[in-house]
């Protein structure tokens, strides 16, 4: 359907920034922080090279519950992501997935580190959309949140959690992925489902 009509069924959920907090029934979120108390509660966080850097110990740790006999394994990926439609200040929902035996990150390649309100108008953002597995072993869409994360978050979606594939504001973006997979196109790693047939319209509405 047309973006510039008004739909029927829409449904518009609020963009909200991205904090370890609010994304913690998710997954995990991958960053520094400049006050330490603002780290996840019992986050290690520790001097390192010498007193040049600060480590934050383990935000997440990789998961995969793959038969052995799958021959899944653990690497890292790359994404190029180009930047998403954008209109009248809402982003459309049309698919979600889900990874059914591996949790999955997603680190940006480069700068960042604005927080808050100010990550909208950053140059470099991107939405995080997540929602819960229901009873029918759909998405359970009551469950469904958006977030918006700066070039300086990443994250880590947790094993069987349903979110938009990555979504880039304004320009685009490089993402390592983090991930367990088979590789050969296996639902087993990657279920995607198409929202638009009989969901009604849901807008990610971007709120500055
Ligand atoms: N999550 C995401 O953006 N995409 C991957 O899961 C993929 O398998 O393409």
């Amino acid at each position: 359907m047309s973006l510039h009509s008004a739909p029927k069924h829409c449904k518009t959920i609020p963009v909200l920034p991205l904090t370890p907090e609010a994304f913690s029934a998710f997954g995990q979120v991958i960053q520094a922080y400049g006050d330490h108390t603002a780290a996840p509660p019992g986050t290690k966080i520790t001097p390192a090279n010498q007193g040049s850097a600060t480590k934050f110990h383990k935000l997440s740790l990789l998961e995969s519950s793959y038969p052995t006999s799958s021959g899944a394994s653990a690497g890292l990926s790359v994404y190029r992501c180009n930047p998403t439609e954008i209109v009248n200040g809402s982003v459309e929902l049309k698919v979600l997935e889900r990874h059914l035996y591996t949790n999955q990150a997603f680190i940006p390649m480069g700068g960042g580190g604005i927080q808050g309100d100010e990550v909208l108008k950053e140059p470099n953002a991107y939405l995080v959309v997540v929602a819960h597995n229901g009873a029918d072993d759909k998405p359970d869409l009551s469950t469904l949140r958006a977030f918006v994360a700066s070039a300086g978050q990443g994250i880590m979606y947790n094993t069987a959690i349903w979110h938009q594939p990555m979504t880039v504001l304004h320009k685009p973006m490089d993402f390592t992925c983090v991930e367990t997979q088979i590789g050969n196109g296996d639902k087993a790693d990657c279920e995607i489902l198409e929202l638009e047939a009989g969901e009604g319209v849901i807008m990610l509405e971007l709120l500055c």
